[in-house]
């Protein structure tokens, strides 16, 4: 099923004890696009929890049992560096030792089942792994052995790339292995990640050529026992983006990435599935991670276009690209929902009524404002720095999101939760490759073009105005409720409407009952006021109480 707003299952997984806790990233609503990420459908997510639980020392730990790549952009190496990227621990099981580099795959030397058994049992007799990852499998026996050691050292999710050929076209794992991974490793399997190549292989030698095609694939494949199966059409031919289809069993999801030119791409598919692992391992719910990962690859891969390793032709891209850029911990992860009250600050407002920039958010997040937008037009570079470091310090108390306007480089540089811009701003895609995966991104849009742009290009939400005559903002035109609607029913991303909208006409925005409108984004009605607090307040209540006689739709 296509386009499911809302469902919910607590589905675990059969092999596995979970512990651990429902995070605020795993609730989402609507329709959603992430990053370059065009989700079609976004149902509640089903939390698949894997953190740690009880000791805050413990690190989320993948472990990934797979081959050596002597050139270091696939296998056992990718693991290591994207679990590292992604701040998890990663354990190794080598299961071949190949010699390869950008021209192609020279020698394979498969270890013995003696040496295999014996990593997995160093490893998972004392260390505590939360996700085993497994990629390069060479033969039957060595998944019997994985199948024994998981039975006697349970985890708390398998993440399985079926690994069969190499990018360069060199056999992996020989058609001798199907039965094995269909009938016993893929029934154990929390998710599978085949490419096209492999998915047409485990298929029989279906051919795969469609977008329709792989929905079919994914479902016939869910049929052989994993719990969700993610199909990369990376290879797809003559398509503008990199389609992957995400099957939970139920829904649907097509995930879109723009396709990056660049010959840099050996190792994506290694990349995606222990990315998959490290957020799963870090407590994300399986769709979450997914997206994560897609997002991650696509980044990397922007970064990484243009570097040179090698002669041949197919490089490896740079996994640790963040690693000089400061990494927040207490990131906030975008929630469709975290648009219901939207307070954009304007420092002329709060000048006027003799408050600080920092007295201006305490009061709107005292009040309930569930985001926070800093849109100080005449502030100074490094005023506005030193404000917005404070206004995250009181953001990230109270868990609520701090958006910078149009200012990329202040979100930067004070690790902001991400940026609202306009159509005249940075390109989206250009912000989206600076700030990374995580970061929230918003854009003005007053069109339907607007809009299916800002969801092709990566943005995470919009905002949408002036829906009523405003003085905040100059020459702005007015589009009305009539065109609010028009752009909300175009919206593959969630909505805020802004643009004169106050205690007198929040209802009638909210009324409109349109699914992907999550919320109103409002200057003067909070801030051209005496008291933030008691307008943020009433208007949280008006809002509250509209939702609530509209129905579940605008939840
Ligand atoms: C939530 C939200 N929506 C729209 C805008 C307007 O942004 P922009 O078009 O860049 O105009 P300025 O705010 O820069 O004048 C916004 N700030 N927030
Ligand atoms: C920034 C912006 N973008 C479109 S309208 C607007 C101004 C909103 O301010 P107010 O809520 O005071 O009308
Ligand atoms: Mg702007």
């Amino acid at each position: 099923m296509d386009l499911i707003l809302s469902s919910t299952s607590s589905s675990i997984s059969h092999h596995k004890i979970f512990t651990g806790f429902s995070s605020k990233q795993d609730s989402r609503h609507g329709v959603e696009q992430f990053g370059s990420l065009n989700l079609k459908a976004m149902p509640e997510e089903k939390a698949l929890v894997v953190t740690n639980g009880s000791s805050n020392n413990k690190i989320p730990h993948v472990l990934t049992m797979a081959g050596s790549d002597s050139g270091a952009g696939a296998g056992i190496q990718a693991d290591l560096k994207t679990c590292a990227a992604r701040g998890v621990y990663c354990s190794t099981v080598i299961t071949a030792v190949t010699a390869q580099n950008t021209v192609g795959v020279q020698d394979v030397n498969i270890l013995s089942e003696e040496s295999v058994a014996a990593q997995l049992k160093s490893v998972l007799s004392d260390m505590h792994v939360d996700v085993v990852k497994t990629g390069m499998l060479p033969s039957t026996a060595m998944v019997k052995i994985l199948l024994d050691s998981l039975k006697q050292f349970p985890v708390q999710a398998l993440v399985v790339d079926p690994v069969m050929v190499s990018t360069s076209g060199h056999v992996l794992a020989g058609s001798s292995i199907l039965d094995t991974f269909r009938q016993d490793l893929f029934p154990l399997a929390d998710i599978v990640t085949p490419n096209l190549k492999e998915a047409s292989a485990l298929l029989g030698g279906l051919q795969l050529e469609t977008v329709t095609d792989m929905r079919s694939a994914a479902k016939s494949l869910h049929d052989m026992g994993p719990r969700n199966v993610l199909v990369k059409g990376g290879h797809l031919p003559s398509s503008t983006y990199a389609i992957d289809i995400f099957f939970d069993g139920k829904d649907f999801y097509e995930l879109r990435s723009s396709r990056i030119q660049t010959i840099n791409t050996h190792g994506t598919g290694c990349t995606m599935a222990s990315c998959i692992a490290a957020e799963l391992a870090k407590g994300s719910s399986m769709l979450s991670a997914v997206k994560v990962a897609k997002r991650y690859v696509e980044t990397a891969l922007e970064y990484s276009k243009s570097i040179i390793v090698g002669n041949g032709s197919q490089g490896p891209f740079d996994h640790l690209f963040k690693l000089n850029r400061k990494k927040s911990s207490t990131q906030q992860l975008f929630d469709p929902s975290d648009l219901f009250l939207y307070a954009v600050t304007d420092s002329g407002m709060n000048k006027k009524w003799g408050r600080s920039i920092t007295d201006a958010v305490k009061g709107a997040i005292e009040g309930g404002a569930t985001i926070v937008q800093l849109r100080e037009k005449e502030a100074e570079t490094g005023e506005f720095l030193e404000a917005a470091k404070a206004c995250l310090e009181i953001c990230r108390a109270h868990n609520i999101p701090l958006l910078i306007n149009d200012r990329v480089d202040i979100a930067m540089a004070c690790d902001a939760d991400g940026v609202h811009v306009g159509q005249s701003d940075m390109p989206v895609n250009t912000i989206r490759a600076l700030l990374g995966p995580e970061k929230i991104i918003g854009v003005s849009c007053k069109t339907p073009e607007h809009a299916l742009k800002a969801w092709a290009d990566g943005a995470d939400y919009i905002g949408s105005g002036g829906v009523f005559p405003t003085n905040t903002k100059a020459n702005n035109r007015t589009i009305g409720l009539d065109g609010l609607e028009t752009v909300c029913l175009a919206s593959k991303l969630p909505v805020v409407a802004i643009g004169g909208i106050n205690l007198s006409n929040a209802k009638s925005v909210m009324e409109l009952g349109v699914a992907n409108l999550k919320g109103v984004a409002v200057v003067s009605a909070l801030f051209d006021q005496e008291c933030v607090v008691t307008k943020t307040r009433k208007l949280h209540e008006l809002l509250t109480e509209t939702v609530a006689n509209v129905g579940p739709a605008m939840v």
